[in-house]
């Protein structure tokens, strides 16, 4: 009998993740899907209690950080392929504390790294090391460009710098020990389950709440959107048919300025809370830039387009509402979220 691929991903009961997992569980009965997380402030198992009974589907709580817990699962499980998104992810964090970032964004990354090695040593067949990155790696833009696979990197943030270095890794590995990889640097992603530190949930819970929506300077910061499930999408695609040693960018073909997308938001929360026109504008409340705040980021994703046909297949329009909806229906989740509950149950669950 065939054998039955062991896939790991890494950080899946994060935001993104938790939708990498879902979509693999339910559209590959033929692949073992292991979600690996340490369960931090921003994943939890709530995000996938639609899909924990099944049978292609198993959780390992464990720390990439951990490089003797880590071995022992490679050496258990025989991963064929690793789909590593585990990662500090919040810009206002890293410049707060921005060793965290090194610890799990570069040292968890060679962790895995060196134990996909060690299991496979020479015979990397049907092997991949897929690994989740941003675009931030490349750094700013200035009002027109775009960012491309050849773009230079030119970190700014300590979150960006970690990431930069763990896509170097990665490539390191692949040229020096043949390990067969590929990577995605994506654009700001936004949807379902997104922790409310970032700004489409944080903006979203703060509506609800009454509370201040705190924009960083002028606002005229942009971004490119890109929505989560069609992220997902990307992923697979590139899983299944992307080149080895091969860099996508994905992208949502969606640019925004920070202070218009807020005012979208705002219209459509205001809509669906039958508040009366302008009332969550006026919680707009510019304050301090963020340091070394990166003025755009914009993606050509032409290549992932042309090469493997993938492109979004909803409009903003539609995400967002998409969003704000599941976010107005999962009220309890938010704050369960933002009160650490979760985090609190789930560890004593998994001690
Ligand atoms: C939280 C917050 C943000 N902002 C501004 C800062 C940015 O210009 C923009 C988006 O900020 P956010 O922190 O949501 O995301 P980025 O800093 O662009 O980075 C995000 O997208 C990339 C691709 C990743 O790789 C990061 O992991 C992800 O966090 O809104 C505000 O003005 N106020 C706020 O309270």
């Amino acid at each position: 009998m065939k054998h039955k691929k062991n896939i790991l991903i890494t950080g899946g009961a994060g935001f993104i993740g938790s939708h990498v997992v879902r979509l693999f569980v339910n559209k590959y009965p033929e692949y073992n899907i292991f979600n690996l997380d340490k369960l931090t402030y921003a994943g939890n198992l709530e995000n996938l209690i639609d899909i924990e009974h099944k049978t292609n589907y198993t959780f390992l709580k464990a720390d990439i950080n951990n490089q003797s817990e880590i071995n022992s699962l490679f050496n258990k499980y025989k991963f064929d392929c690793v789909i590593h998104l585990a990662a500090e992810s919040h810009v206002d964090r890293s410049i707060e504390d921005p060793l965290a970032f090194v610890k799990t964004n570069v040292i968890g990354t060679m962790n895995l790294l060196n134990a996909f090695k060690n299991i496979w040593k020479d015979d990397f067949t049907d092997k991949l090391f897929y690994h989740i990155s941003t675009d931030e790696v490349y750094g700013t833009l200035g009002k027109t460009g775009l960012f491309t696979e050849t773009t230079p990197y030119d970190p700014n943030s300590p979150y960006s710098a970690s990431k930069a270095s763990s896509d170097h890794f990665v490539r390191a590995y692949g040229e020096t020990y043949g390990l067969p990889y590929v990577i995605t640097n994506c654009s700001n992603n936004y949807g379902q389950n997104q922790f409310p530190e970032k700004l489409i949930p944080l903006f979203i819970n703060n509506i609800i709440n009454n509370k201040p929506l705190p924009v960083y300077g002028d606002g005229n910061y942009t971004r490119d959107w890109l929505y989560v499930k069609d992220h997902a999408v990307a992923i697979d695609m590139v899983f299944h048919k992307g080149k080895k040693s091969e860099t996508y960018n994905i992208g949502g073909f969606n640019e925004w300025k920070n202070i218009d997308l807020v005012k979208v938001l705002c219209g459509q929360m205001d809509i669906k809370l039958n508040r009366p026109n302008g009332t969550s504008e006026k919680l707009i409340t510019y304050v301090k830039d963020r340091p070394g705040h990166d003025l755009r980021y914009a993606i050509d994703a032409s290549k992932i387009k042309n090469e493997l046909g993938w492109q979004p297949s909803v409009t903003f329009q539609e995400g967002l509402l998409l969003t704000i909806d599941w976010y107005l229906e999962n009220e309890r989740w938010l704050v369960n979220v933002t009160s650490g509950e979760y985090q609190e149950y789930y560890e004593k669950q998994y001690q």
